[in-house]
């Protein structure tokens, strides 16, 4: 049997890391870590991960501070929120949360963000520094996708490692993740031919596609870790919803490792998402 890699546990240990690290800096004299979350409009999923953010925040004794906006809010409105964000002391960190309404443009917003605040690590001067390896703030997905790696890779040099997906989240990033601790890294995607035969050359797969169970079970090699980042909600015939990810899991018992759907990349998102506001507030205040 795989082992089942479980994000949620992993998570709540990195919260209560935080809170420690969190504590021990206000012991310090410092103030609370602040993180502003800004939802545009409705979106029902965003409105679940948005509250999943506020409520990490309080266990991690990080201040969050919501601002909602409707679905019409015009985008120099959005803009001027953020310039305020950039400038208040108060406010470590910044997350604007994804998918945008159709009438803004996402990148302006994204790249108005302060790089100091950009907790989502989207701003370019981030995406910069990830692809030259200097520092900088390193989006969440991806950067949770490392921490479960590393609970069962001790070293990533002469590693195969496949990417299936390039989006500027999951894909592209942790690529480049991959590529620093020295795996070699192959980027596919949807519109990849003959992925399966790539696939069976990796010892690391993360599927990252958004295309539920892609990823069978011939697709990866016995002892393979597989990291399912696809979250998709299905109806089942008796009406049913459930999430599904990328990977058909129930086909995986050969692999040495998985994460499940959901329980597993998803969580560790939010948790990466505390230890990037607690050190954007540490660098900050480093100067
Ligand atoms: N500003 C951002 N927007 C978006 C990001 C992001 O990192 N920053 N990523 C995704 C959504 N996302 C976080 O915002 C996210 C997705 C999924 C989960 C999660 O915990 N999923 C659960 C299942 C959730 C459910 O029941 O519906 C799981 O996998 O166990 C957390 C965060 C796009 N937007
Ligand atoms: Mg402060």
């Amino acid at each position: 049997m795989a082992q089942v890699l479980d994000g949620q546990a992993m998570a709540a240990r990195i919260t209560q890391d935080v809170r420690e690290q969190v504590d021990l800096w206000v012991r310090n004299g410092k103030s609370v870590p602040g993180l502003a979350v800004v939802l545009v409009g409705s979106d029902p999923a965003s409105e679940v991960y948005v509250r999943r953010k506020i409520t990490a925040c309080r266990k991690a004794g990080i201040r969050s501070i919501e601002h909602r906006l409707d679905s019409g809010t015009q985008e120099a409105e959005l803009l001027d929120l953020i310039d305020r964000l950039n400038a208040d002391s108060h406010v470590d960190g910044i997350l604007v949360q994804l998918p945008l309404p159709p009438a803004i443009d996402a990148t302006r917003v994204l790249d108005r963000i302060r790089p100091d605040k950009d907790v989502d690590g989207f701003h370019p001067v981030n995406v910069g520094r990830l692809s030259s390896g200097t520092g900088g703030l390193i989006p969440c997905t991806p950067l949770g996708i490392m921490t479960l790696l590393d609970s069962v890779v001790d070293d990533y040099r002469g590693k195969n490692a496949v990417v299936i997906g390039k989006s500027n989240i999951v894909g592209k990033p942790v690529a480049m993740l991959l590529l620093e601790r020295e795996a070699t890294v192959t980027v596919t995607h949807i519109e990849t031919l003959n992925l399966s035969e790539i696939t069976r050359q990796a010892d690391i797969v993360v599927a990252a596609a958004g295309a539920p169970h892609l990823v069978r079970g011939y697709w990866i090699r016995p002892g393979a870790i597989v990291i399912d980042v696809g979250i998709t909600r299905v109806t089942d015939e008796g009406g049913q919803t459930r999430l599904v990810g990328d990977c058909a899991t129930a086909e995986l018992d050969h692999a040495l490792a998985v994460t499940p759907v959901p329980g597993g990349v998803g969580p560790m998102t939010i948790a990466s998402l505390l230890s990037n506001t607690l050190r954007a507030a540490q660098l900050r205040d480093d100067g």
